[in-house]
């Protein structure tokens, strides 16, 4: 029997956590756990799952996955599911690449032959805002997710919202379909407004309109606006999408992969709700690996409907020091082209396994220089005029 005999992780820039597991038998599966932020935290929670699975069958993935879940009492949240994914993800890599197959195939195989995307652009700075989103349409893209406003307060100034109307009303003539994240940082009267007046730029969606916390008003908001809304890359496991499914307050899901409870929770969350006629468009502003877990589920879902892909660049401080140069979603990969962005699509990916092959000796000169010089990465805290502290 093949036994899973080594696990690793791997902390490289930008801000990115891979897993690294092989087997007895020398096949390699790679997975992802970033967590923004929190790195330290999910590397303890790998370090658990190691000491729990070495010895362990890889091809048993559900019962890894239960056993990880279930077995020490407590579960759920972010540091516990992430560091779950990270192997689930490697698992369902090890087995492809055992059986000669891309993972969609063990899913049900493909009923799409490409994937549509759309970028990351981030947006809080109103100058870059349309140079980011034609850097974008050139890498051929023709969709951007920018973000909303900055914190606002329980209500402020009509010209924050105009503000924000301005900038997405400036991508979309230049021809790029839109999703607009409100990143939680709205309370519900100005989110309402936000959303009200965005109408006329017909975003493709409203993301995070309000925090991941209140399902309730969500709901309420969504019976305000013609807008569609999507939510859930701070949601882990399909028992966080309920509530939201119950009350009818979303019509995207987006779990993210390395967060969710990976390839295996991921594909459970779309079945979940597409019985709720709710579409699936991962969440993915982190790594390749993530990237091409999603691939998976994308070629296989039937309510999938398009997914994020961040390119990586738009992450780099210049304190960062990163000796990779700006490292992106291409710097660790053997095979970059395969995240070739062509009339807003990448192709699906046809490889064993996960489909991307990672170059590891680059993985582990960046992992080396990354634990010797630099601190891990964190959000910046967020003040308003007042001094107290905003959503980020
Ligand atoms: O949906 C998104 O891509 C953003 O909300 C990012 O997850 C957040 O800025 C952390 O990087
Ligand atoms: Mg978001």
């Amino acid at each position: 029997m093949s036994t899973i005999s080594k696990i690793e992780k791997f902390r490289v820039p930008p801000r990115w956590l891979f897993v690294r597991v092989e087997t007895s038998d020398g096949i390699v599966g790679w997975g992802e756990s970033t967590l923004e932020g929190h790195t330290e935290a999910v590397e303890g929670a790998i370090q658990d799952l190691t000491e729990r699975f070495i010895g362990a069958d890889p091809s048993n993935i559900e019962d890894i996955w239960q056993t990880a879940y279930m077995g020490r009492f407590y579960r759920g949240g972010p540091v516990l599911m992430s560091a779950l994914s990270g192997l689930d993800i490697a698992l369902w890599d090890i087995k492809g690449k055992k059986l000669g197959v891309p993972v969609w195939q063990l899913l049900g195989g493909k009923l799409r032959d490409r994937v549509k995307v759309y970028g990351w652009i981030g947006g809080d700075n109103p100058s870059d805002v349309v140079a980011a989103a034609l850097e974008r349409k050139e890498q051929g893209f023709t969709a951007v997710k920018m973000n909303g406003t900055d914190a606002a307060s329980w209500i402020d100034s009509p010209d924050i919202l105009r503000g924000t109307v301005d900038r997405v009303k400036q991508v979309r003539q230049i021809g790029m379909d839109v999703g607009v994240d409100f990143h939680g940082r709205l309370h519900k009267g100005m989110a309402k407004q936000l959303a009200r007046l965005l109408e006329q730029c017909q975003p493709l969606f409203i993301e995070e309109p309000l925090l991941p916390t209140q399902p309730e008003e969500i709901a309420d908001l969504s019976n305000a606006v013609s807008t569609p809304i999507a939510l859930g890359e701070r949601l882990y496991t399909r028992h966080d999408f309920r509530p939201y499914l119950e009350r009818r307050a979303i019509d995207i899901a987006q779990p993210d992969v390395a967060h969710c409870g990976g390839i295996s929770e991921l594909q459970r969350i779309a079945s979940l709700t597409a019985t709720y006629d709710v579409a699936l468009a991962p969440h993915c502003p982190i790594g390749p690996i993530a990237l091409a877990a999603c691939m998976q589920v994308a070629t296989s879902a039937p309510n999938f409907t398009i997914q994020e892909m961040s390119w990586g660049i738009h992450y780099n401080r210049t304190s960062d020091q990163d000796p990779l140069g700006n490292a992106d979603l291409h710097t660790y990969m053997a095979n970059p082209e395969v995240f070739t962005v062509k009339n807003g699509h990448l192709e699906i990916l046809t490889q064993p396994g996960i489909g991307i092959e990672i170059n590891e000796d680059r993985v582990r000169q960046a992992a080396k220089y990354c634990l010797e010089n630099m601190s891990p990465w964190r959000n910046p805290l967020w003040r308003g005029d007042d001094g107290s502290l905003r959503e980020w």
